[in-house]
């Protein structure tokens, strides 16, 4: 660890997400871990590493105050740019978002469920304070080729339909990965899906939630779910189905650190693994 070393504060620190990142920051020779924040009343005062399921004590407290822990990496004027890395809820990520470019601590987060309007009004935000920000719906990069294929895909194909599965903790749906993925595809320009016959939902919400031009998403919520999707073309007779799944949380972590290593570089709001890779 050097003055060079890039100061992190984990948001979120004691949970699934959190937890994988204190392990990534910790191994990762240019970072330091300076904070871990989080809400859950039984993690305060733990050791950060000990609770991440690390053999040593990183002498890194679970603490539920977020303003004092930006003040103070953002007062540690000898050090790199802060970064926060943020893993918490749909419910407070915007504020934490906030709060964190008001201190001049550049967020990295993973969270989903921030609607369009506060993407916009967090990137003008960033912009005013030249603070580099960046909002990731998928760290991982199997995820990003699956979109890829996807966009592709989308220029021979006129239907199409999103499946997201995820582990039944998750609060949001449909998934920001979903989202962004039918974001990607309606960027291409066409409608999707043109009506066939005029369609009757029994039961509501049987077609799943309509996104963007045309395109359906479908959530599914089970406990031994971790992360999936699949993006389904039709056309008469043949069917292309793109998959990607998760099998460990760990797939996230190099997408992670390399937005931890750009976030120092930039000024304004990026959107998307995509645009840094
Ligand atoms: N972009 C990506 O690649 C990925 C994104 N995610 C997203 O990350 C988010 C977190 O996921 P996951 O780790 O599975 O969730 P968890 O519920 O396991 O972890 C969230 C943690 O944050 C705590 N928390 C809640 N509110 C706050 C707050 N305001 N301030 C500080 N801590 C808070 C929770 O405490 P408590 O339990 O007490 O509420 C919990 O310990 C979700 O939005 C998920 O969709 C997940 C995986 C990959
Ligand atoms: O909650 C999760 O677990 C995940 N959330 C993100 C999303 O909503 O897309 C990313 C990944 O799917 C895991």
């Amino acid at each position: 660890m050097t003055n060079q070393s890039i100061p992190v504060i984990i948001n979120g620190a004691a949970g699934k997400m959190g937890r994988e990142v204190i392990k990534a920051v910790a191994s990762a020779p240019d970072m330091m871990l300076m904070g871990a924040i989080d809400t859950s009343g039984e993690h305060q005062g733990k050791d950060a590493g000990e609770l991440a399921g690390l053999s040593e004590a990183l002498e890194v407290p679970i603490t539920n105050q977020l303003e004092p822990m930006l003040g103070y990496v953002a007062g540690e004027r000898q050090l790199a740019p802060g970064v926060i890395v943020d893993f918490t809820h749909p419910d407070s990520v915007y504020d934490n978002i906030r709060s964190a470019i008001a201190y001049g601590i550049r967020p990295v987060v993973g969270t989903t469920g921030l609607s369009p309007e506060q993407i916009k009004d967090l990137a003008d935000f960033a912009e005013k304070a030249s603070t580099g920000c960046l909002i990731i719906p998928n760290f991982s990069i199997g995820m990003v080729l699956l979109q890829q294929a996807a966009i592709t895909a989308s220029q021979y194909f006129d239907h199409v339909e999103i499946i997201e599965l995820h582990h039944n903790q998750k609060a949001d749906a449909p998934s920001g990965t979903a989202i962004q993925t039918a974001q990607l595809l309606a960027e291409m320009g066409k409608t999707f899906n043109p009506p066939q016959v005029e369609e009757t939902e029994k039961i509501p919400g049987a077609r799943g939630s309509l996104a963007e031009e045309g395109i359906r998403i479908h959530s599914v919520r089970l406990p031994g779910l971790i992360a999936h999707q699949e993006v389904i073309f039709g056309a008469p007779g043949q069917i292309y189905t793109l998959r990607h799944d998760t099998s460990d949380r760990s797939c996230y972590m190099p997408g992670v650190l390399l937005a931890i290593r750009k976030a120092i570089q930039l000024k304004s709001l990026v959107y998307g693994l995509e645009k840094i890779l």
